[in-house]
């Protein structure tokens, strides 16, 4: 299927009330475990490259991939930017074909992220593009912070209200509670403040971090209105699991293939879980 943007797919999604994943990639094995996993649970999907994806892979080789991978699944595929920083950053992704950009502003205070997701929205929208921004900062599982900064992190609802109003923007990445990373302990979740979030904005709402959060924790999020769900460190870890483990067992091995392939059927696996506990199997359009 052509590309669609994560505008659309998130429609469906919200209407449906399921969430979709989107899955990190940075090379050809990642790439082809999120398809294939997604093909054969008939879901759409959304890949997403970060910045730092981006300079490993080549934007070249990353829209390549995921271009030819969406000419020959018969599924709704989006490629996105994952925590976009910078206005040329965003205008190359939409050059090089990307459906979907973020714009992370979510540094900067409240006037100057809405100033500068305004402007990319008036680009990209001017393309058919769609943006995802953030507000609240959704930090690492690594940053050393206390319980009360954790709070004054936290999406405001009010100026949620205020932020998706003045910039237009698709969907919003809101913090509640998750971090990037693996956790340390069990991520508690500000369910009241996800519940007050949808109630007073009506476009998609994305949940980042959310490798390692409990499948229950992920089901209120989704009842709730999260319509996307970005998944990372759970695929990252399935794959260093597994090439750790073959190479272990076979140490004189050196064919990449022999060696990627259990890693890519391992990541298979974790991303066909995450598809069918967001709800979004079945709904590839087959
Ligand atoms: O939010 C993410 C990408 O934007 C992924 O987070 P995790 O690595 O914690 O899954
Ligand atoms: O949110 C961050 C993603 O997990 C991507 O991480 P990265 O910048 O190391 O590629
Ligand atoms: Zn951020
Ligand atoms: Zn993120």
């Amino acid at each position: 299927m052509p590309f669609v943007t994560v505008k659309e797919i998130l429609q469906d999604a919200r209407k449906g009330s399921y969430a979709v994943g989107a899955f990190n990639t940075n090379n050809m094995e990642i790439v082809q475990a999120i398809v294939e996993a997604a093909v054969e649970e008939n879901s759409p999907v959304i890949l997403q490259a970060s910045q730092g994806a981006l300079k490993y892979a080549g934007i070249e080789y990353i829209t390549a991939m995921v271009k030819a991978a969406a000419e020959i699944a018969p599924i709704p595929i989006a490629l996105h930017l994952d925590h976009g920083t910078s206005f040329e950053q965003i205008v190359k992704c939409i050059r090089y074909g990307f459906t979907s950009v973020m714009i992370d502003g979510s540094k900067y205070p409240l006037e100057e992220n809405i100033r500068i997701t305004k402007k990319v929205v008036e680009i990209a929208g001017a393309v058919g593009v769609s943006v995802e921004a953030e507000l609240g900062k959704i930090g690492g599982t690594e940053d050393d912070i206390s319980v009360s900064e954790k709070e004054a992190y936290m999406t405001d609802p009010q100026e949620a209200v205020r932020f998706v109003k003045e910039t237009g923007v698709d969907s919003l990445a809101i913090a509640i509670g998750t971090a990037h990373g693996p956790y340390k302990g069990e991520p508690k979740l500000d369910f009241d403040r996800l519940e007050k979030i949808s109630s007073l904005v009506d476009i998609p709402l994305v949940l980042h971090g959310a490798s390692g959060v409990p499948e229950d924790s992920i089901r209120k999020a989704v009842e709730r209105g999260i319509c996307k769900i970005n998944i990372d460190t759970d695929i990252r870890q399935a794959f260093a699991r597994a090439v750790r483990e073959f190479l272990e067992k076979n140490p004189k091995e050196y064919d990449p293939r022999k060696i990627l392939g259990p890693a890519k059927e391992e990541m298979k696996k974790v991303i066909r879980e995450k598809i069918r506990l967001f709800g979004s199997s079945g709904k590839g359009g087959k």
